[in-house]
């Protein structure tokens, strides 16, 4: 046995035990510990041992449990909707495979829209798509930006005219014209070159190769060059009301950076004299030309049939129109005619009044060398514009 010194004399050292606060045990230090310390210790006394293939196994059908359970309650749901349903407007009387696409009130069948229509009328409309459409049209016309073209008295240019949704859907809308007019064609025993649907109908023109300065028939716009036509007088499809009335809200709501306050004319400051943009119709004539890469039209002021106050509207691809003076010739330091060059893009609107509108031709020449913008040739696609124009009244 190890002896310890106390005070004078030696005595046998006592054995050390595991006490939770015994504080320090005689002749030992204070971190001691001897070989009994850990002798008791359980190490993952309650760990499972899994096989893994058996978890997978388990996982599995776990999931599809909670599957069933979460198809069970979907569908009490959907039956309960229905039954609702049924019991707001009647039974359905469809037992056919579309009847989840239909309702019926009192025995009438009814799609899905209507449903929609129903429920925002019982239950008030919670989507208020059509008030957020207008916030958006709102937002759209003050946020417009209005150049006005200096060198012309007359000539405004909107580039953000149109959005790019409100683009397609303007094309697609021309496209349906399109088709019918060709069904109609199709349809005629003798082929003319000119359909002749009837006045305050659609008149259309394929493209015509060879003659380059035809003069066009009626109502149309002066010497016209190659390219696919289709006119319409009178009461205009409600897509080109619906432009006609975007072309007003823009015009009213027209923002110019340009603009200094105090200008000598106000009237000078709109992109349409307020007597144009009050008529009643506004527009009743339009012709939409699909001009091919190549294809453009000759230098002209538009026919005088045709009141003051024409808009174009541009779709599908940038093209420069030209304007240059109908009767003085103005020539360039070169002794060319000047040429005033303006960007058309993809969803922009020109608004040509005054000046613009009787002393100065357009043209769109998309020969090589023509269609160049800040020195660089614009790459030529498909292009097609929406002239809206009204027709005067005593001729
Ligand atoms: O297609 C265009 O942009 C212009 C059409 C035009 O000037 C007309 O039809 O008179
Ligand atoms: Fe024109």
């Amino acid at each position: 046995m190890e002896k310890i010194k106390l005070g004078e004399c030696y005595s046998p050292r006592p054995k050390w035990k595991k006490v939770a606060y015994g504080g320090r045990q005689p002749g030992y230090d204070d971190n001691y510990t001897d070989e009994s310390f850990l002798q008791d210790m359980v190490m993952n006394a309650n760990v499972v041992k899994r096989d893994l293939l058996q978890v997978m196994q388990d996982s599995v059908s776990i999931s599809q449990y909670l599957c069933i359970v979460a198809l069970v309650g979907k569908v009490i749901s959907m039956v309960d909707e229905k039954q609702i349903l049924r019991e707001v407007f009647g039974d359905s009387s469809s037992d056919t495979e579309d009847e989840e696409h239909t309702l019926s009130i009192q025995g009438k069948v009814i799609s899905m829209e209507d449903e929609k229509q129903i429920l925002c009328e019982v239950f008030g409309d919670s989507s208020s798509d059509t008030e957020d459409e207008e916030d958006t049209l709102a937002i759209q016309a003050q946020n417009r930006r209005w150049q006005r073209i200096d060198e012309i008295r007359g000539l405004w240019l909107c580039r953000d005219f149109l959005s790019m949704d409100q683009q397609s859907s303007l094309l697609s809308s021309i496209k349906q014209v399109g088709k019918k007019i060709e069904e109609e064609r199709r349809n005629r025993e003798k082929e003319k070159e000119w359909d002749w649907v009837g006045r305050r109908q659609w008149w259309v023109r394929k493209a015509v190769g060879g003659g380059e300065k035809e003069r066009d028939g009626e109502g149309g716009g002066g010497l016209r060059g190659r390219v696919a036509t289709a006119m319409k007088f009178g009461n205009l499809p409600g897509w080109a009301n619906e432009l006609s009335g975007r072309i007003q809200n823009a015009v009213c709501s027209s923002r110019c950076d340009d603009l200094t306050p105090g200008h000598e004319d106000v009237e000078k400051m709109l992109p349409l004299p307020s007597e144009i943009l009050w008529r009643e119709p506004l527009f009743d004539q339009l012709i939409a030309n699909v001009y091919e890469p190549g294809e453009g039209i000759c230098g002209h002021v538009d026919l005088l049939r045709f009141e003051d106050g024409i808009a174009i509207v541009s779709l599908e691809s940038t093209c420069v129109m030209h304007f240059s003076q109908s009767k003085e010739e103005i020539v360039d330091e070169d002794g060319y005619p000047m040429k005033v060059p303006v960007l058309l893009n993809p969803g922009s609107l020109v608004l040509m009044s005054g000046e613009a509108r009787y002393l100065w031709k357009h043209e769109i020449n998309r020969k090589p060398g023509h269609q160049v913008w800040e020195g660089e040739e614009i790459h030529q696609k498909r292009r097609t514009s929406v002239t809206l124009r009204k027709l005067c009244q005593h001729i």
